[in-house]
């Protein structure tokens, strides 16, 4: 079996959230110390990493990019290298993703192209958001990239699919956490209580006509609430309860459209149900957005090659933090197909394996004729 197969399944075992990637980091680092240390330089920035191999003779730094930490999700693939992390698990691919990152800088750390490469394995994709505050970094700054690339895999299309676009790829984002406040009480006198399952169920019913009537038909916009909590017991009337969502909008100007509606109508559920609503939109994410012309060489390039089918793709509802790097650096994102049955943040996600040994290969191919 492929080594990058062995570390996929290896990360797989330890998957953390944001900025915990405790265990990860050292995994990471134990192994880029056993890479040929004469062009490699690397910093920790809190539990991500940035390496850098310097090139032979560089004009200009290509960065790769890939994201670290997993989700709070209970693993149900019943594979022998399952999550050993109890409700955490690499549902969104980031476990490839580091392979695959690694599998390149071994690639380059023995055989060094012109230019040099910076290699970011940044936590917290999922949320808070680590892309961001590592723009702002000196540790970054200082080796900043003139031009960036990153995959995310893609459950949807077979093993050796290479998918993007020019363009809008992936959404604005915004986080949405929301806390009722009302009055418990004795399930059988509703009438001296606020009872705010009702008020957050309401609640729940009234998001879903903002879509279908706030946002402009020829936008696009999404408003998913994942977690509804409260309560204690079912005879008593509930004086909390919080719901947990996520907005994605195609325009940064609709996100402040959706964003407007959903405190609007949170007034209205105050004064309907007399209590009171916290809103807070957590950590959001700037669209993806692929540099164009940076992104139609890359097709080319990935046309070209026997062992890549190239599929245009659409723009999607999902949100990554390498928007904040493409907003700073040309650069682009691109899906690569790994056929799994199961999508992502599925806890019966299983992506096809061979996709690694594929992409690495792919990507090592691609910097060589870029950066030579
Ligand atoms: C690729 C992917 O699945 N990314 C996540 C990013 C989530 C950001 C944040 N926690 C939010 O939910 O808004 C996604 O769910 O799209």
């Amino acid at each position: 079996m492929n080594r990058f197969v062995d570390i996929r399944r290896d990360l797989h075992q330890i998957p953390e959230l944001g900025f915990e990637e405790v265990k990860t980091q050292q995994y990471l680092l134990n192994y880029l110390s056993e890479l040929p240390q004469d062009r490699l330089t690397l910093k920790k920035w809190h539990t991500g990493i940035i390496v850098k191999i310097r090139g032979l003779n560089p004009k200009r730094t290509i960065g790769w990019r890939t994201d670290i930490d997993g989700l709070p999700i209970t693993e149900n693939t019943n594979l022998p290298f399952s999550s050993k992390h109890e409700g955490r698990m690499h549902a969104c691919g980031h476990d490839f993703h580091m392979s695959i990152a690694l599998g390149v800088a071994t690639h380059f750390a023995a055989n060094p192209i012109n230019d040099d490469l910076v290699f970011i394995f940044q936590p917290a994709e999922e949320g808070p958001g680590g892309a961001e505050p590592m723009m702002a970094s000196e540790e970054l700054r200082e080796w900043m990239p003139d031009e960036i690339y990153a995959l995310h895999i893609a459950p949807e299309h077979p093993a050796g699919t290479i998918a993007t676009k020019p363009g809008l790829l992936f959404a604005n984002t915004s986080e949405l956490f929301i806390d009722f406040k009302g009055k418990g009480g004795h399930a059988a006198y509703p009438h001296e209580t606020r009872d705010m399952i009702v008020a957050a169920s309401y609640f729940v019913t009234q998001l879903q006509s903002i879509v279908s009537r706030n946002v402009d038909p020829l936008d696009s916009a999404v408003v998913t609430i994942g977690k509804m909590t409260g309560g204690t017991v079912q005879n008593v009337i509930a004086d909390h309860a919080r719901l947990e969502g996520t907005i994605r909008t195609l325009s940064p100007e609709a996100m402040n459209k959706v964003k407007s509606r959903v405190q609007s109508l949170l007034k209205g559920i105050e004064a309907s149900f007399e209590c009171e609503a916290e809103i807070d939109c957590g950590s959001g994410y700037y669209q993806v957005f692929n540099n164009p012309e940076v992104t139609e060489r890359f097709i080319q390039f990935a046309k070209e090659q026997p062992d890549i089918q190239f599929v245009q793709s659409r723009e999607a509802m999902t949100g990554e933090d390498f928007g904040f790097m493409l907003k700073e650096i040309p650069g682009m994102m691109f899906w690569l197909g790994v056929g799994s049955e199961y999508g992502l943040h599925h806890a019966k996600l299983n992506p096809n394996e061979t996709a690694i040994e594929t992409a690495i290969s792919f990507i090592s191919r691609y910097f060589t004729a870029l950066g030579n």
